[in-house]
């Protein structure tokens, strides 16, 4: 019952929040399958293709967000004219083709150059690791090796997830990476522009990039249902491979435990007492389901707030009177059956003693008559 209302809750929810914009670079090398994965995309989604404004944009309805790809060419004498596009966007998609060991080189430096703009850091990044179909193809496991994906990532700030696909296949582990963008991005600015008001004040505190103050609600439903995991390490063995997830998700009701800092006694240093929970990972089809993966930037450790006017909690003086009070009350809680059972025996000593004098004032009377009697 409990979870049908929050069910209707987080639906309600979702559906009173207002529609909003995202734009997307898809960048990639040349030839990487930029425009086949967007024409995978829109055959996926066709009733949500929208008119495209642009040449060379596509804009797309996915779920409370209105989404205009941008395909930047990845031509070489192309790429310097990215930059131009960075401000403007939410979030990056990069394609990349598995298959091409000889250009591998030739895409990190591309990735990195991209990761290192200012313009860039700290926004969402899904690597697409397209033409997974070959044979030849590295899995995003191999790939995060190659690419140095993780120090890429730390580096420049940027949550990402690596995500296996193939352009001429089925598009859903590009649509759940998508999604996953989407969300990422949606935690990043939350002043997108709605869709009913093209540009809204920001009011204060309200920049971009600054920390997020509100959770959308449809990423909290996904972030329950798709789940990801947590981990500092790239393993390729698991399915997500780490996730920043102090920016992109917040914690879910009651499911993820809560990263506890204890202060190290006389050297103030914090050390995680707790590590959150990991989180069984979304599925894809095919590759995608052994190998699909996050990555996360430096994490921003927080520590607990300790509310005013109330005394530390983890304080060794706190502890000690705890337990002492605890044992007091122990003994306290004792003292009445001791009474109780000492009652007990006494009464039935008692009784015992009773029934004795009446035995033996019984057989005084009884000597007494006899004694009278000649
Ligand atoms: N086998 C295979 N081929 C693919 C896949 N995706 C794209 N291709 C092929 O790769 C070639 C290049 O694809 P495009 O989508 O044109 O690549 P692009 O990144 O848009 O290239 P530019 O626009 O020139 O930068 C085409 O011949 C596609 O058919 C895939 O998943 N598997
Ligand atoms: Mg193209």
């Amino acid at each position: 019952m409990f979870h049908l209302f929050s069910h209707c809750w987080t639906w309600l929810q979702a559906v009173q929040e207002p529609v909003r914009k995202v734009t997307l670079l898809v960048m990639g090398l040349d030839s990487s399958g930029k425009s086949s994965v967007i024409m995978d995309i829109m055959r996926a989604l066709a009733s949500e293709v929208l008119p495209a404004a642009q040449p060379g944009q596509t804009r797309l309805r996915v779920n409370r967000f209105e989404v205009t790809l941008v395909e930047l060419p990845g031509a070489q004498r192309c790429r310097s004219a990215w930059r131009s596009h960075y401000s403007a966007a939410d979030g990056l998609l990069f394609v990349l083709d598995s298959s091409d060991l000889a250009r591998m080189e030739e895409a990190r430096k591309a990735l990195s150059r991209v990761l290192s703009h200012p313009d860039v850091s700290g926004k969402p990044l899904l690597l697409l690791a397209n033409k997974q179909d070959v044979a030849a193809a590295l899995l995003p496991c191999e790939l995060i090796e190659r690419l140095a994906l993780q120090r890429l990532v730390n580096e420049n700030h940027s949550p990402c997830r690596i995500e296996p696909c193939a352009a001429v296949g089925p598009a859903r582990s590009t649509l759940q990476g998508l999604r996953w963008l989407l969300r990422a991005a949606a935690e990043h600015s939350l002043q997108l522009p709605t869709a009913c008001s093209p540009s809204p004040d920001p009011g204060p505190g309200a920049a971009r990039g600054r920390p997020h103050a509100r959770r959308d609600p449809l990423a909290q439903r996904e972030d329950e249902s798709c789940s990801a995991e947590k981990i500092k390490e790239p393993q390729p063995t698991r399915h997500l491979l780490s996730p920043n997830l102090q920016k992109v998700s917040t914690n879910g009701p009651g499911k993820r435990k809560k990263k506890v800092k204890v202060r190290k006694k006389g050297t103030g240093q914090l050390s995680p007492a707790e590590e959150p929970e990991g989180e069984a990972a979304g599925g894809a089809d095919g590759r995608a389901s052994t190998a699909g993966g996050l990555l996360a930037p430096n994490r921003v450790r927080q520590e607990e707030p300790v509310p005013v006017g109330t005394a530390a909690p983890h304080s060794a003086q706190g502890m000690k009177k705890k337990k002492k009070k605890k044992i007091k009350n122990k003994i306290k809680s004792q003292e009445p059956v001791m009474e109780q059972q000492q009652e007990e025996v006494s009464s039935t000593f008692d009784l015992y003693r009773r029934a004795m004098l009446a035995l033996k004032m019984r057989q005084e009377q009884r000597k007494q008559p006899s004694a009278i009697a000649p």
